[in-house]
């Protein structure tokens, strides 16, 4: 007998949604099975969709070529993750071959049957060294706090909940050990048939939050076996990743931990998802097809327990954050979500209090105000920490020259390449372009060029000049660190870093938001914020959502142990430097009242249809001008007419980004909006055949990429 199956390769970005390539095969094969086809000259990876025993109609019997073979010993991708699969690439305006092969290990392109059956051997011996899954070894393992009684009670609404839950706890109030108690619950029920149950917890950036990986070490490797947790990054090996893949698919691990590409992690016996600080923008990917993980996990939930349903059993999903995205908000407003919340800091610690700094009544030019400088200085004197945030890192965003106006602009951007003092840099941050500082003007030869606004580097430089008097209580002189991008690039750097914070040897960090984020510091009580005001005013509608998020979780990091602050007997502190003390923003964030923000917020974006109450997508050029870019976007405007829903449709005029020329190419978008998401959905499928002909019209020429972004974060 023959099959004809259809199977899923890695075509390019855009050759149809739906896209499958027809073989003929001696065997039947289950879908889902991975198997090696022939593609042109070459042989390649693919996944099978389906296995019908007739050919398709318009296949040419006589000229299919057969399947390869099977990559024997690996069992299929079950069906939940195929469907997982087809609806993001639906409703990413992906091709389908694309999103499936990007979501498995690129490894698993090369190896052959051989190679792979090595590996699997390895993984096999791997899981026998380890306790029995299926047995959970005995309580005492398990190290948890007591809880509090906002966390029982959260439990305790977990097991019935029926809807995604939003666990929308302060920051402090204990949300790992809801995550850490949920997990417990879910790996340890029985599943029937053979299933061994699995959990998968997703987090913004894994590196950032080195603590919570070792929580979850912790907990379950000593219950569960060494190879239990296992990690699923951008950071990790090609063989790492696979090693993790494999065991995800294969049952061995019980829980995965990772960023948003873990999403797509085959895992057939998945039972709880969470998806830690869900507001986070990196959530969504800014390439390929961009999807969000949060909103795919939601789904992807939904499938799980709905092939469940008939065991009585569920897949749950639980997003939490101290600030919520605005759309998961509204989804517990409307009782789609619903909302736990735990509003109490663990040990009835008080949230910190805000403290404006009027820049306008301070000192000219004052990196830091007298007596916000007055503050640190106590606290640093009382053996207590401080963080200091500011959103640019380099020493200075400009190196100018006074007699000419020369400007360090980039010869491939629309952007400024930044100063980096340490390694004598320009740098730009949008090409990667880097040249040593000239030694004069480039233009004018004047050696008098000089840095022109501050950075993270200049920071950290200038404050510990400022606090050069102030004395530790060890007699030492104040220690400053820094913490962003660039120091920790290295593997390992930012461990070392956290580690210096967590021991007091360093007494202020300066940072970007990646100090805002998740870490939970014992003895830091007073944080601060100083270019707050940049985004109070910029024109993306999300703006304020984003800088109030950014905000509250960095007073988050700040006053966390009630017993230290206890023995401190002071409270934290939040100060903010602006020139706007009276903005609205500032006094909801007094109050800590992220509901009062949200409400707030979703009222202006209910008035102006704006997501969550109506949808949006971008559609992107990339082009060798501006004229190509906009004049492609334009077509497509045009050639749109007649489509389903074109009416209910708004298509915004193309306009360049704000950072309009990246790497020599030239960029522009258009705005398209819909008060209904499912025939935003069909137009834009509909839009695609039609997009793919523009591209070779002649106005269009130069044209280099062309992407659609639905639910842009960023217009
Ligand atoms: N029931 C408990 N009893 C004592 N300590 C606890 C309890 N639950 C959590 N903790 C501790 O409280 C601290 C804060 O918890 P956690 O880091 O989970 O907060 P969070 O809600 O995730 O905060 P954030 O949103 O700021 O990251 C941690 O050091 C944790 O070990
Ligand atoms: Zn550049």
């Amino acid at each position: 007998m023959v099959f004809w199956p259809s199977v899923i390769v890695a075509t390019p970005a855009h050759s149809g949604v739906g896209h499958t390539l027809s073989y003929r095969s001696e065997f039947l094969l289950t879908p889902g099975t991975l198997v090696r086809v022939p593609l042109g000259t070459r042989e390649v990876l693919g996944v099978v969709w389906d296995c019908p025993n007739a050919a398709p109609e318009d296949l040419n019997e006589a000229k299919a070529k057969n399947v390869i073979g099977a990559l024997e010993g690996l069992p299929p991708l079950n069906a939940r993750w195929l469907r997982l699969i087809r609806f993001a690439s639906q409703y990413y305006q992906r091709g389908l071959g694309e999103v499936a092969l990007a979501a498995l290990p690129p490894q698993l392109r090369e190896l052959d049957a051989a190679q792979l059956a090595r590996r699997m051997k390895k993984r096999a011996k791997l899981a026998t060294a380890m306790p029995d899954g299926d047995t959970p070894a005995s309580d005492a393992a398990d190290t948890g706090h007591e809880l509090s009684e906002e966390q029982a009670q959260a439990l305790a609404a977990l097991e019935t909940a029926q809807a995604p839950v939003l666990l929308f706890g302060a920051t402090g109030s204990g949300k790992t050990e809801v995550y850490l108690r949920a997990t417990r619950r879910a790996l340890d029920a029985t599943a029937p048939g053979n299933v061994t149950t699995q959990v998968l917890v997703m987090v913004p950036e894994i590196n950032l939050t080195p603590q919570l990986e070792a929580r979850f070490r912790e907990r379950f490797e000593p219950v569960y076996g060494a190879g239990a947790v296992v990690c699923l990054h951008s950071g990790m090996t090609p063989a790492q990743r696979l090693a993790s893949w494999l065991a995800a698919h294969t049952g061995g691990a019980r829980i995965v931990l990772g960023t948003r590409m873990a999403i797509f992690a085959s895992m057939p016996g998945l039972r709880l998802i969470v998806v830690d600080e869900e507001h986070d923008p990196s959530y969504k990917s800014q390439e390929g097809a961009r999807y969000s993980a949060r909103d795919l996990a939601v789904y992807r939930a939904k499938l799980e327990s709905d092939a469940l349903a008939g065991q009585g059993q569920r897949c749950l999903i639980i997003l939490g954050s101290a600030t919520p995205s605005l759309e998961s908000w509204h989804a517990a407003d409307q009782g789609r979500y619903l909302r736990l919340a735990m509003p109490a800091r663990i040990g009835g610690g008080a949230l910190p209090r805000l403290r404006l700094v009027d820049m306008n009544h301070q000192p000219k030019g004052a990196v830091i105000a007298p007596p916000l400088l007055a503050a640190m200085a106590e606290r640093i004197e009382r053996g207590e920490q401080c963080l200091v945030l500011l959103n640019r890192r380099g020493y200075a965003p400009v190196l100018a020259c006074h007699e000419c106006g020369w400007k360090s602009g980039c010869p491939h951007c629309s952007a400024y390449r930044v100063f980096h003092k340490l390694d004598r840099t320009l740098r730009c941050h949008h090409c990667g372009f880097t040249e040593r500082v000239p030694r004069a003007c480039p233009d004018c030869g004047n050696l008098d060029i000089a840095p022109v606004g501050r950075g993270t580097e200049q920071l950290e430089e200038q404050i510990a000049q400022l606090l050069a008097g102030v004395k530790r209580p060890d007699g030492e002189p104040p220690r400053v660190a820094r913490m962003d991008a660039d120091t920790t690039r290295l593997k390992g750097s930012l461990e070392t870093q956290l580690a210096a914070l967590h021991s007091g040897e360093v007494d202020v960090l300066v940072g970007t938001q990646m100090i805002a984020k998740g870490h939970d510091f014992r003895r830091i009580t007073l944080v601060a914020g100083l270019n707050a005001d940049s985004a109070l005013f910029a024109s993306d509608y999300r703006a304020p959502e984003r800088l109030f998020a950014l905000l509250m979780q960095a007073a988050g990091r700040a006053g966390r142990d009630a017993a230290f602050m206890g023995t401190q007997g002071g409270a934290s502190e939040m100060w903010i430097q602006t020139w706007y003390p009276q903005h609205p923003l500032f006094a909801t964030l007094r109050t800590h009242d992220f509901p009062a923000f949200a409400t707030e917020q979703l009222e202006e974006r209910e008035s102006a249809a704006m997501p969550p109450y109506g949808s949006q997508a971008l559609l992107r050029a990339d082009a060798r001008t501006q004229a190509a870019a906009q004049a492609f976007l334009n077509i497509a405007a045009d050639q749109a007419a007649g489509l389903p829903h074109r009416d209910e449709i708004t298509l915004y005029p193309a306009v360049p980004l704000s950072i309009q020329r990246v790497a020599n190419v030239e960029r522009a978008q258009m705005l398209v909006e819909c008060a209904s998401r499912s025939e935003l959905q069909r137009f834009l499928a509909a839009w695609q055949p039609v997009l793919h002909a523009c591209r070779s019209a002649p106005e269009a020429k130069g044209l280099v990429r062309w992407a659609v972004d639905v639910d842009p974060l960023t217009i």
